[in-house]
């Protein structure tokens, strides 16, 4: 396209940012310099203190204001002519509904969550509207563009669940200091300090699963009369000395493993030390008024990694501080990355475990990191994606659609480049989404209940707020705030009927109908009843089937053309294995889903898996799998290269 018919395209589209964070504010500068002229912009959030070392419009004084509006008055300043819309509100809100998305030419995404980015795409099927979509994190990042008809729509794929380990690698055999700080947050922390009556596996298995040490007592429960250093070494003496001691009885689990090394509070700090724990009532507070146990013990430096003996000193300190001075917390906590004294304790816990079992230690700061899935953000990295973002806007916007690029940046070069340009893939013939493809639901119809079905297929799997569920013309279930009082208690009752026992009964080759109106989405569910199934491996006793990946997943959009440029790799795994397998075909790439979950910003949580084979999830090997499930396999267009290539 000549010159001026760009400029003409630029400066006549009507175009939607959502999101003005890390990304939005890069964005919105490089759309205003591009000669964007009309630019909406919605951000539900307010400006924080954290936002403001990249989130470059923003300053101190904004703090607490709404991002859309300081954000558009920031660029009003540099590029007064132009038009831009703030709405302080939240992508989801009803107004923002298909009408309202088909005024724009293209929609571009600057969002950290999965919820908000499956809802925007699917308005913007619904709207016909091209999707310019994108996400960073720290030096990776990507952008895609979906458009109805030619591309895979951003569900195409389906999407990864949260990193989980098995149960045996946290609670016995750990060989990564995640794994302690897994064991410290989700098992130990959860244990003292959240719901007690949870169910919570602290005991060491001995190895065939059969024979777990339950003490009578529970061990974890204080003594009306015993005080808070007592307490804290009891937990000490058991967690990190007793229960190692009874999982080393064990040779089988050690045959092929480091043994740990049981560590008792009398072995590592001198019994003065240990009492004095009990009375440092000096400093208790951090320089913003936080409460935490390290300024009476003079660790100041949070980049510093402490001694086991520091770190067993900030354990018992920790907890002193939490049953003394936020007693009425306890029972109710979660983990939380923010609570300071939650990460001192964690950070201890882990430590004083990644002592035992011979894995190096850590500090505060990295900790941190780590049990908060904490990833820095880099702002040349959003810099890059917003340019990148603004290329594709232009070349949907001339309907180049021809030359759109997914493009990926990649923390190392791979074949002497950093971003990596790829062709959109095809859509997904199987996507629900996007697709009329229905999907299949396997299901004990006698047992499981609509409300079961509501929580963990509808709103949990198919991501769908406000639903309506029919079965054929009759409507079982509707979803929403403002459905008539009468009407919401006769939905009530239907949540917690089993399927055959609705007014519709819901059995074996059932076709039931979804739709969610605010996201413009129905879809078909065909339902075959199983009696049985796998309590560990199937928990929610459903199996919804159909929505797969595609065999053959690049088939990027025929464009005549041969893209020269290099295939979509995973980036995480690039960085991690730097390794790259080079093979045939073009169109038999293998794109990890790793490679988009890495870059979604989403907040990803660890899970640990229950264990379904005692056995397996002991076996050496399995830690190593963790990493292999990155291996990246990228396969060239040169027929000749079929070998492994190391990346330089
Ligand atoms: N449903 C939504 N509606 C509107 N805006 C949203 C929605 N979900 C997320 N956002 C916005 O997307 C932006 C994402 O920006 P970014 O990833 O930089 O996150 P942040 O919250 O600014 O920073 P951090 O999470 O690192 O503290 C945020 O400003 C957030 O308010
Ligand atoms: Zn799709």
């Amino acid at each position: 396209m000549d010159s001026d018919l760009k400029t003409e395209a630029i400066k006549r589209a009507k175009v939607l940012m959502v999101g003005a964070g890390g990304i939005g504010c890069e964005l919105l500068k490089t759309l205003a310099l591009s000669g964007f002229q009309d630019i909406h912009i919605i951000d539900m959030d307010t400006i924080e203190v954290s936002n403001l070392n990249r989130q470059f419009l923003f300053r101190q004084s904004h703090v607490g204001q709404s991002k859309a509006k300081v954000a558009r008055d920031a660029v009003l300043r540099f590029m007064p002519q132009i038009c831009i819309t703030p709405y302080h509100a939240n992508v989801k809100d009803p107004e923002f509904n298909v009408d309202f998305f088909k005024q724009f030419n293209v929609i571009l995404n600057g969002l950290d969550n999965l919820d908000a980015r499956r809802h925007v795409n699917r308005l913007c099927l619904a709207a016909e509207v091209p999707l310019v979509e994108s996400g960073t994190t720290g030096f990776l990042g990507q952008v895609t563009v979906h458009i109805k008809g030619r591309t895979e729509c951003y569900e195409c794929q389906p999407k990864p669940t949260p990193k989980t380990y098995p149960v045996c690698t946290i609670t016995s055999t750990p060989s990564k200091f995640v794994h302690c700080i897994v064991w410290a947050k989700d098992l130990l922390f959860a244990k003292l300090f959240g719901d007690r009556n949870q169910e919570n596996d602290l005991f060491v298995h001995t190895g065939d699963g059969s024979d777990s040490v339950k003490p009578t007592d529970d061990i974890f429960e204080r003594g009306l009369d015993e005080v808070s250093v007592q307490y804290g070494r009891k937990i000490y003496d058991h967690v990190f000395g007793y229960n190692i001691e009874v999982a080393l009885a064990n040779e089988e689990t050690w045959k092929n493993r480091r043994r740990p090394r049981p560590i008792f509070l009398g072995d590592v700090l001198p019994e003065k030390l240990i009492l004095q724990n009990g009375n440092l009532e000096k400093n208790c507070l951090t320089e913003d008024l936080s409460l935490s146990a390290m300024p009476s013990l003079g660790l100041n430096n949070s980049q510093e990694i402490w001694s086991l003996a520091e770190n067993s000193r900030l354990f018992l300190e920790a907890l002193r501080l939490f049953i003394e001075r936020r007693g009425k917390d306890i029972g109710s906590l979660t983990f939380d990355k923010d609570d300071q004294l939650a990460i001192e304790f964690v950070t201890a816990a882990a430590n004083i475990r990644a002592s035992s079992f011979g894995i190096p230690l850590h500090s505060l700061f990295d900790a941190k990191g780590i049990a908060g899935n904490i990833v820095h953000a880099v702002a040349t990295t959003n810099a890059i994606i917003a340019g990148l973002i603004v290329i594709e806007a232009i070349k949907v916007l001339e309907a180049d659609f021809q030359n759109c690029r997914m493009t990926y940046c990649l923390e190392h070069p791979c074949q002497k480049m950093l971003l990596m340009p790829v062709e959109p893939f095809e859509a997904n013939k199987s996507c629900y989404v996007c697709s009329e493809t229905p999907l299949l639901l396997e299901v004990n119809t006698q047992t499981s209940t609509l409300r079961d079905f509501v929580d963990k297929i509808v709103k949990n799997k198919l991501g769908m707020s406000f639903p309506l569920i029919m079965q054929g013309a009759t409507l079982i279930f509707e979803g929403g705030d403002d459905l008539e009082e009468d009407v919401a208690a006769n939905y009530a009752l239907n949540l917690d009927k089993v399927l055959t026992a609705l007014p519709a009964p819901v059995t074996s080759g059932s076709m039931l109908t979804i739709e969610d109106l605010q996201q413009e989405l129905s879809c078909h569910i065909n339902i075959k009843h199983r009696e049985e199934f796998d309590e560990e491996k199937e928990p929610d006793r459903m199996v919804l089937l159909g929505w797969t990946t595609p065999e053959k997943k690049s088939q990027g959009v025929s464009n005549g053309e041969n893209t020269t440029a290099a295939i979509p790799a995973a980036p995480e795994a690039i960085n991690k294995s730097e390794e790259v397998e080079v093979a045939a075909e073009i169109s038999r790439t293998r794109r990890k889903r790793s490679e988009i979950s890495e870059t979604t910003g989403d907040q990803e949580t660890f899970q640990i898996l229950p264990d379904t084979d005692a056995k397996n999830s002991m076996d050496p090997q399995e830690v190593e799998d963790d990493d292999y499930e990155n291996d990246l396999v990228v396969l060239d267009e040169n027929p000749e290269a079929s070998k492994k290539r190391r990346l330089q």
